[in-house]
């Protein structure tokens, strides 16, 4: 079975119920989430033993967060313990033409002050094939981005497939430092990247060929440009979304491997109950199918896109789905449903 590592922080998802707004609310849902995690977690349901590195605090909600990565079957053996406290994000969902909103409570959080040299990544990446990371951690704080880039360099260094996600936050990058003097130099390592033209635009100043136009015509003169910066690129894809209303999206997804441009039928996805996650079940697919279907990449992009479709379909952070439940999105009548 691979063994595929990520590094990045997990949150407590507090969410407002029943589309209510923040100022109404008396209660909030409490689950956990975060990019890097929510990918172990896809991963971890296909059947791959994947293990999430990140810092938790000790103290209870700490130790709650560390009985979640358990509960989802992901590893947890190598996370390291110390600082303040548990980052938080407070989801208000929205609904109709009102979008969703985000407010994050992750200043001085466990992982924010994480230190290079706390994780031994030679011990930890012993024996990987895959490390995950994602735009997000070296967003969090100058600190996290250099343990970012320590894991990054032994894992390239051992020969380990790296991936990552740019996952543009911006209300995050409040440290002083812009993505464009961080991330060039953090990304120069990857193999596979995740992003799209606002993605390329924010994190590594790329400018827009035009601003209003992301579809298949305009991201191969992108990704040529990823492969021309990013020397050990061997992949880039993304997922395409056309927004039919908030309750109902169409996605596709598209591949680039330096020779061939993919593109993966188009699928309808209404209602929608949940997108948060929906970018992570995508790289959660794809690394799966990067890792399954070796020299298959048309079936890794459907595998990507099938999995980011059922995640709008799930409440949470997660992609609750099993590897049956996929392929039959891909193979079957399209709607996942796994025959008896
Ligand atoms: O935005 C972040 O930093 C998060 O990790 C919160 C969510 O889990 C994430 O956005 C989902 O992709």
């Amino acid at each position: 079975m691979s063994r595929v590592v990520a590094f990045g922080e997990i949150m407590l998802r507090l969410s407002t119920e029943r589309h209510l707004r923040f100022s109404q609310s008396t209660a909030f849902g409490a689950t956990y989430g975060g990019g890097e995690f929510n990918v172990c977690v896809s991963l971890a349901n296909y059947g791959v033993n994947a293990e999430f590195v990140t810092r938790l605090p000790e103290n209870e909600i700490g130790f709650s967060a560390l009985k979640e990565i358990r509960k989802m079957n992901v590893e947890s053996k190598n996370i390291v313990y110390g600082g303040e406290r548990l980052g938080i994000y407070f989801l208000e969902t929205g609904a109709g033409t009102r979008g969703s909103n985000v407010v994050y409570d992750r200043a001085h959080s466990a992982m924010s002050t994480i230190e290079k040299g706390q994780v031994d990544w030679d011990k930890v990446l012993d024996g990987a094939e895959w490390f995950h990371w994602s735009g997000i951690t070296p967003a969090i704080s100058q600190t996290a981005a250099e343990a970012c880039l320590e894991a990054i360099k032994v894992a390239h260094k051992k020969g380990i497939k790296i991936s990552c996600d740019l996952n543009y936050r911006s209300k995050l990058w409040q440290y002083g430092k812009t993505p464009n003097e961080v991330m060039p130099e953090m990304l120069k390592y990857s193999n596979v990247i995740l992003g799209d033209i606002d993605t390329a635009y924010f994190m590594l100043g790329i400018p827009k060929v035009n601003p209003n136009y992301q579809d298949e015509k305009s991201l191969p003169t992108l990704y040529t440009k990823l492969f021309e910066l990013i020397p050990n690129l061997q992949v880039a894809a993304t997922t395409l979304r056309y927004s039919v209303s908030a309750s109902h999206q169409r996605i596709g997804g598209i591949l680039f491997d330096g020779k061939a441009i993919y593109s993966a039928k188009v699928k309808e996805v209404t209602p929608v109950v949940d997108r948060v996650g929906s970018g992570d079940a995508f790289m959660g697919g794809l690394i799966y199918g990067l890792l399954e279907y070796q020299n298959n990449n048309q079936r890794a992009l459907d595998f990507a896109v099938a999995a980011c479709c059922l995640k709008h379909t799930i409440a949470g952070d997660y992609n609750l789905v099993t590897l049956k439940e996929v392929e039959n999105m891909i193979d079957g009548d399209g709607s996942a449903l796994v025959s008896r």
